[in-house]
């Protein structure tokens, strides 16, 4: 809230878990006990997921015998200790799997590489979807078994001439867009708005919804659903209800925004028949026929009312001060905890509050998973304009950690964190958010060997079908192809690219494609993975990027960068593990494996299994010290500085040739 304002009523209503909790002491962790769902909105039971995430939420001291017997010795060949602990044995966890039984096989089981069922991309900028001929059912293809193998290195390769200057035009052209084109240019920098009438996504706009021909509804859906009834699918509604009246649920509301938009996906979260993961067996048609979902009990508080001061924390130190706020390390007066207290940032907004803290704090809130930065409470400082998260502490972020390591990762350490990754990342696209920022810096660590999320500043829901979206998000080493090409519909697959670039930069201990600007950015992506072309990616000449001639590059040398067996130093990947890289890594985002695909991929269940939480190598916490002053010797360009150039106009800039 910009200074001037702060006299003005401030009626944010905000939804807080741990109230909630408190007061519904029936509530089940969300974490032990997730049902899941697919892109069409059935629930799946997964016997994989469900027994992984059974041993993982287990409090250490708490775990039953049974799962402390699945430890196995299991290191694999020429695997290094590191740090403490790190010699101990792996926990088996073919044998944790078998503790449930066999894994429930889904429909979708044995389908990695198929196509994605649910990604909503609609690839033709002009509006009528590709016909996809290459993509018949069943036939899996990658980027990888496209592209010819790599032969013998010969010469080095071409350079061809680049040619720039359509796309620097078509991309001058889409900063001209109509207003209203790109949802973030008005959602980031946003005409001035009230907090209170702020929302999620598009819900303050009068632009048409057509409801998606799903049954069940996207957290998006269910926010409109409070103020329309239900649209039948296909069906078109008009916030101004040109088409059908717009009722409200509420007779107050009528004529007049909410205020309650932290409490829409709280609401939604705190539904336990929704989110019973593994347990419920509820068919899907049963959950289809249910007209409305049961109403959960209303949550929300009066955040000024509600919020307590930061003066009930003791500060500590500053851990970091990122794009979007400073993070202090703090400690609870009333109870001792040390917490991660993150400022919002104000000083840049010129009137109201930042959306993207709004995004942040709304997402954090109302989620609830092992491998989420939980949010615990939001405190208010001396002026309305100083607000704070109130979030777990955690030592370490993946990019400080791997900074001071000697030896990259060993394969088990690596799957350890990638499995925590993926269900962090499956459990977002389940709840239809993307988070668009997933980079080793946003990775956080403690010494429990947990790996969580964090920094959803750039995080949005998406819905079906998609609207155009700015192609300036994800920090420039972790974008995919599709946005640096400039595509402006995009789903949940650009995260799972930065999945990724996260798995190479693990293995490796640097980051796999470190472009300085996005032309360089792609020219690394291409001369490692090959240049794509129609065949491997269908509708690949219509992104405006296509157009601009790159590198030449016929093959695919991702393996030369993660041989199976090196003398040499370079980190070695199994088959299976190469396979999932690949996977992660390939062009066409329809055919790119999802988080649900990956976690399931059979790299995960072989030896060397994961390494235990328990077990994984901890490293000294340096509390005290800022973690901006310890490290940042490479740093990658910062989608928001791009957005905010611009904003301002020179888009071009010095920032790259195409951003
Ligand atoms: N809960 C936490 N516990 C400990 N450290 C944290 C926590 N949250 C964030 N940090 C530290 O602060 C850094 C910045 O946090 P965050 O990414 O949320 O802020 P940001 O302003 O959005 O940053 P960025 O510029 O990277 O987008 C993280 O990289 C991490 O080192």
């Amino acid at each position: 809230m910009a200074p001037g304002r702060t006299d003005r009523e401030f009626n944010l209503e905000i939804s807080r878990r741990n109230r909630y909790r408190d007061s519904n002491p029936s509530r089940r962790d969300f974490s032990r006990d997730v049902k899941f769902r697919d892109s069409n909105r059935r629930e799946v039971s997964n016997g994989y997921h469900h027994s992984n995430n059974d041993y993982r939420n287990y409090p250490r001291r708490n775990r039953s015998p049974a799962i402390e017997k699945t430890r196995a010795l299991d290191r694999e060949p020429g695997e290094l200790s590191s740090g403490s602990g790190s010699d101990e044995p792996e926990l088996n966890r073919d044998a944790t799997i078998k503790q449930n039984g066999e894994p429930v096989k889904s429909e979708d089981e044995g389908s990695l590489g198929k196509k994605r069922k649910f990604s909503p991309i609609v690839w033709d900028r002009d509006g009528t979807k590709q016909p996809d001929q290459s993509n018949k059912p069943g036939k899996e293809v990658s980027v990888n078994e496209t592209l010819d193998p790599l032969p013998p290195p010969t010469e080095p390769m071409d350079q061809d001439v680049h040619i720039l200057d359509d796309f620097i035009d078509s991309r001058k052209d889409d900063s001209d867009n109509e207003p209203g084109q790109i949802e973030e240019d008005e959602d980031l920098y946003p005409a001035p708005r009230t907090i209170s009438s702020s929302r999620w996504a598009e819900i303050d706009d009068d632009r048409v919804v057509v409801a998606p021909k799903m049954k069940s509804a996207s957290p998006l859906e269910r926010v409109l659903a409070k103020k329309v009834p239900t649209p039948e699918p296909g069906e078109v509604v008009t916030r101004n209800g040109s088409e059908r009246a717009v009722s409200t649920s509420s007779g107050s509301e009528r004529g007049e925004r909410e205020v309650d938009f932290m409490d829409v996906d709280g609401e939604r979260l705190s539904s336990d028949s929704d989110y019973s993961y593994g347990r419920g067996t509820e068919s899907e048609s049963s959950r289809e026929e249910s007209p409305e979902p049961p109403k959960p009990r209303k949550r929300s508080i009066n955040m000024l009312q509600g919020c307590r001061s930061v003066d009930e924390f003791e500060r500590l130190n500053k851990i970091n001060e990122g794009t979007y706020g400073v993070v202090y390390r703090a400690r609870d007066k009333k109870s001792g905890e040390v917490v991660a207290l993150k400022k919002v940032k104000m000083e840049k907004e010129k009137e109201g509050f930042p959306m993207t803290a709004l995004r942040e704090i709304n997402i954090l809130l109302s989620f609830h998973h092992p491998s989420i930065v939980d949010v615990k409470e939001v405190v208010v400082g001396s002026t309305m304009d100083s607000i704070f998260m109130v979030m777990e502490y955690m030592e370490h972020d993946l990019k400080g950690v791997m900074e001071t390591m000697k030896q990259p990762y060993s394969q088990s350490e690596v799957k350890c964190l990638m499995l925590q990754l993926l269900e962090g990342t499956m459990y977002l696209h389940h709840n239809w958010v993307l988070h668009r920022d997933l980079k080793t810096s946003n990775l956080l660590l403690n010494n429990r060997g947990e790996l969580k999320i964090c920094d959803f500043g750039l995080a949005r829901q998406y819905g079906s079908p998609l609207k155009p979206y700015t192609p300036l998000v994800v920090t420039l080493w972790y974008r995919a192809p599709e946005l640096l090409l400039g595509a402006k519909e995009y789903s949940t697959a650009i995260d799972m690219w930065s999945v990724g670039c996260i798995m190479a930069e693990l293995l490796a201990k640097e980051p796999l494609f470190n472009g300085q600007n996005e032309k360089e950015q792609i020219d690394k992506i291409f001369k490692t993975l090959g240049t794509p072309n129609e065949n491997i990616w269908p509708g690949y000449k219509n992104l405006p990027g296509s157009k601009v001639v790159f590198t030449k590059q016929p093959y695919n040398r991702l393996r030369d960068k993660f041989p199976a067996t090196s003398f040499s130093g370079r980190p070695t990947l199994s088959e299976a593990g190469f396979d999932l890289l690949n996977k992660l890594l390939t062009y066409d985002p329809e055919r790119r494996i999802s988080a649900e695909e990956a976690l399931r991929h059979p790299w995960f269940s072989e030896v060397p299994l994961p390494k235990s939480r328990d077990f994984m190598p901890t490293f000294p916490a340096h509390n005290d010290k800022d973690r901006n002053v310890r490290r940042r010797v490479m740093k990658s360009p910062d989608p928001l500085e791009q957005l905010k150039a611009h904003s301002r106009g020179d888009y071009m800039g010095n920032r790259g040739v195409f951003g």
